[in-house]
C-alpha cells in the first residue's frame, strides 16, 4: 500500500487539500485509468470519528485536531472583536465538520459571473445540471413531504443520483416547521418556487448532506468510497504541503510539484500538474509561499516573488451572522441542555441514536430556512433610494475591482425586491456571539433556560477583506482578516434585517413557540423597532457564517482575478486553483453546493486538457 512515506515521485495530478472541492476531483480525474493522482491532506481520516459522523455534532469538532481553528485580527466595525473562523482539517475538509445544510445556488447570482465579469460558459444554465450529479436526495413519506410543504423537491429527485446523499433530517422529531413555514406565509413571504429553481423567495425546511439510511453525514468522503479500488488514486493523509515547487521553463513559470512535511520529514513529489485545493483561507498562503502574490506582502513575509499578482489573497468575501434568541415556550424542544452538557439529556437523546437512529443527534438542527428581500424597503422608498445611492458612489473602503460588480448586483436586487438580500433560519436553542478564542466553541457560555434563535446571515456583503502570509515559516497561520462592516451599507442593510426578527416573533404561529413574556439571552437584543440600537447590536453580536470564499478569484486579470475561466493560475503553467477560493462574488447560498458543483466541473474541463 502507498503511504506518504513511500509514494512514488511522480504522479499526473497532485492535489493539495482531501477537502470538499479535493474528493470530488480525485474521484473524477482518478476514473481515467491511465493517469495518476494523488491527494495530499493534512488532516486524517474522520469517518469513524463521531464528531464527525453524528449529524448533530458538527460544533463539537471546533478547537480540536479536526479544525484549523483560525481567527481574523481584530474588526474594527465589530467593536474590535477577534472573529474565531473553523475550517474542516481532515478528509473531506469543511464538509466534514459543516451543519449539512443543503441550499443551492441562485441564476443570478451565477449569471452575473458570465454577464458582468466576463467568464464565459458560467451561468446557472451551465452549472445547475451538476447538481444532479453531486447530490442524491431521498424525500421523507407522503404525510410528512405534505406536513413541511416539500412537494417542490418531488420532481428534482428524479436524476439526482450523486455520491453525496441528502434528506430532510428533522421532520420526525421537530414540531416547528409547519409554524416556521406559515409565519412567513403570514408576513407575505410564502416560498415562490423550489428552491433548487435558481430564483425563489421565501419560507421553506431544506435538505442536510445527510444519509437517511444510516443518519450519518455524507461528505465528500463519500467520493473517496466510490473510488477506493482504484490503483491509480492514491490518498496521504497527515500531510502537510509547504509549497509548490516552480521552475523557469523557457521564460514562464512552471510548476512540477510539491514540497511537504510528513512525520517531521520534508519530501518532494513532482506531477505533470498540481492542483491547489486547500479552501479559501490555506489556498492563498501556499500560493504566497511559493512566491506567487503581491510583492509587498511577500517582501514583508520575507519570501522571494516568483510571480507577481497583487489580488492573491485579496476578494475574502463571508456571510455575516447574527440572530435573537427568544425563551421558547414551555415544552417546545430545544438542544439547549445539550449545550450546557446536560449528561442525563445527553445520554438519552445518544442512545436513541444508537438504538434506532432518530431523535436530535439524528439533525444537524439547521433545517428551518428562509431568504427574503429587504423587508423595510417595500414601506420606506425614501430608505431604498438612498441606499440605491450610496451603491452609486465609490466607497473609500473599495479595494477591488470586482467591488463595483459587487454594488450593482445588490442594487438590482434591492430596487426590483426580487431576489434575496438576506438568510433567515431558525436554531431550536441559544445563539451567542463566540469568543474571540475559536477554542471556545459554538456557545461558549449558556445561560440557563431554553430558547428558539433567528438568525440572519447577509447575503452578498460589499466589505471585503484579505488573508495573507505574516511569515515565510509554512506553519504560522495565515492573517485574516474579513474587514465585516467596512462599507456601511452592510451595517445599514444587516441591522434592518436583524430588527425584522422582531417582526417574526411577534407574528403567529411563530410568536405561540415563544414564552408568553419571556426573556431574550441578551439585553442589547431588544430594539424596539430603533435602527440604532439593532446597529449596535449587530456590531457587538455579528459573528462568522463560515462562508470564506472568493480569495483567489475566477476573473479576467485586469477584474483582479488570480485563475482563468478554466482554473489556470495566470502567470504559471501546469497550476490550478479549485474550491471556494476561486467564487469571484459570494452567492446568497450556503457554499457547499457550489464547492462541489465548481469541482466537478472543473474535473470536466481538466479531462477535456
Ligand atoms: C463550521 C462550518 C459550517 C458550515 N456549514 C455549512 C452548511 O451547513 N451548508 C453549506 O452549504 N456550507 C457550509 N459550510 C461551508 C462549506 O462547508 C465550505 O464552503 C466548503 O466545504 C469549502 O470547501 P473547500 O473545498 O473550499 O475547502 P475545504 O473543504 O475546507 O477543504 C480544504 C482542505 O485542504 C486541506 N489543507 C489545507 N491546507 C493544507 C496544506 N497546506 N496541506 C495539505 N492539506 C491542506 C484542509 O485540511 C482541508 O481538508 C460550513 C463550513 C464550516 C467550516
Amino acid at each position: 500500500m502507498e503511504t506518504a512515506s513511500n509514494a512514488r515521485d511522480f504522479y499526473d495530478y497532485v492535489i493539495v487539500g482531501g477537502g470538499t472541492a479535493g474528493l470530488v476531483l480525485a474521484n473524477r480525474l482518478s476514473e481515467n485509468q491511465d493517469v495518476t493522482v494523488a491527494v495530499l491532506e493534512a488532516g486524517s481520516d474522520p469517518v469513524s470519528d463521531p464528531r464527525s459522523f453524528i449529524p448533530a455534532l458538527w460544533a463539537n469538532t471546533f478547537g480540536t485536531e479536526l479544525d484549523w481553528n483560525f481567527s481574523t485580527v481584530a474588526q474594527v466595525s465589530l467593536d474590535g472583536r477577534r472573529i474565531g473562523h473553523h475550517q474542516g482539517k481532515a478528509l473531506g475538509g469543511s464538509s466534514s465538520i459543516n451543519a449539512q445544510a443543503l441550499i443551492t445556488f441562485t441564476a443570478a447570482d451565477i449569471d452575473v459571473w458570465e454577464a458582468k465579469i466576463g467568464l464565459e460558459g458560467w451561468n446557472f444554465a451551465v452549472l445547475a445540471p451538476y447538481l444532479q450529479k453531486v447530490f442524491n436526495l431521498t424525500l421523507p413519506a407522503d404525510e410528512l413531504i405534505s406536513y413541511i410543504n416539500a412537494s417542490w423537491a418531488t420532481s428534482w429527485v428524479t436524476g439526482s443520483e450523486g455520491p453525496v446523499k441528502s434528506c430532510f433530517s428533522d421532520v420526525q422529531v421537530n414540531p416547528t416547521p409547519k409554524a416556521w413555514i406559515e409565519t412567513f406565509r403570514s408576513l407575505g413571504m410564502s416560498l415562490t418556487a423550489s428552491p433548487f429553481s435558481g430564483k425563489y423567495l421565501g419560507a421553506f425546511i431544506s435538505p442536510a448532506t445527510i444519509d437517511t439510511r444510516s443518519s450519518t453525514r455524507s461528505a465528500a468522503t463519500t467520493y473517496l468510497s466510490a473510488s477506493a479500488d482504484r490503483k491509480n488514486l492514491a490518498i496521504f493523509t497527515g500531510v502537510m504541503v509547504k509549497k509548490i515547487l516552480l521552475e523557469n521553463r523557457k521564460g514562464v513559470q512552471t510548476a512540477t510539484g510539491v514540497q511537504y512535511v510528513h512525520e517531521g520529514i520534508e519530501r518532494t513529489l513532482d506531477a505533470k500538474e498540481v492542483i491547489v485545493s486547500a479552501g479559501a483561507l490555506n489556498s492563498p498562503k501556499i500560493l504566497e509561499l511559493s512566491g506567487i502574490g503581491d510583492p509587498a506582502v511577500l517582501k514583508r513575509a520575507g519570501i522571494p516573488l516568483v510571480v507577481e499578482n497583487k489580488f492573491v489573497g485579496t476578494n475574502l468575501q463571508d456571510h455575516l451572522l447574527s440572530g435573537i434568541s427568544f425563551e421558547a415556550a414551555d415544552g417546545i424542544f430545544t438542544v439547549d441542555n445539550f449545550l450546557r452538557g446536560d449528561a442525563e439529556a445527553i445520554g438519552a437523546a445518544q442512545q436513541q441514536y444508537m438504538e434506532n437512529r432518530t431523535g436530535p443527534f439524528a439533525s444537524s438542527g439547521l433545517t428551518h430556512f428562509a431568504h427574503l428581500p429587504t423587508m423595510d424597503f417595500k414601506q420606506d422608498n425614501e430608505a431604498l433610494s438612498k441606499i440605491l445611492k450610496q451603491l452609486e458612489e465609490t466607497h473609500p473602503t473599495s479595494s477591488h475591482p470586482l467591488d463595483t460588480v459587487r454594488a450593482h448586483h445588490l442594487s438590482e436586487f434591492l430596487s426590483q425586491g426580487q431576489e434575496g438580500t438576506a438568510q433567515y433560519f431558525l436554531l431550536a436553542g441559544q445563539y451567542q456571539k463566540a469568543g474571540d478564542n475559536s477554542t471556545e466553541g459554538f456557545v461558549p457560555h449558556p445561560q440557563p433556560g431554553n430558547f428558539l434563535s433567528t438568525l440572519v446571515g447577509l447575503s452578498h456583503p460589499l466589505s471585503t477583506g484579505s488573508v495573507h502570509v505574516s511569515s515565510s515559516d509554512y506553519t504560522v497561520a495565515p492573517t485574516v482578516d474579513h474587514n465585516y462592516l467596512s462599507n456601511p451599507v452592510d451595517l445599514e442593510l444587516h441591522a434592518r434585517h436583524v430588527r425584522y426578527i422582531e417582526t417574526i416573533a411577534q407574528t403567529e404561529p411563530f410568536m405561540s413557540l415563544l414564552k408568553p413574556g419571556g426573556r431574550r439571552n441578551d439585553p442589547l437584543s431588544y430594539f424596539e423597532g430603533s435602527l440604532d440600537k439593532a446597529k449596535a447590536y449587530v456590531r457587538a453580536t455579528s459573528d462568522t457564517n463560515y462562508h470564506s470564499v472568493g480569495t483567489l478569484a475566477m476573473a479576467p486579470k485586469d477584474m483582479g482575478g488570480v485563475i482563468d475561466g478554466c482554473f489556470r493560475v495566470y502567470g504559471v503553467d501546469q497550476l490550478r486553483v479549485v474550491d471556494a477560493s476561486v467564487f469571484p462574488l459570494i452567492p446568497q447560498s450556503n457554499t457547499q453546493s457550489l464547492v462541489y458543483v465548481i469541482a466537478e466541473r472543473a474535473a470536466d474541463l481538466i479531462k477535456r486538457g
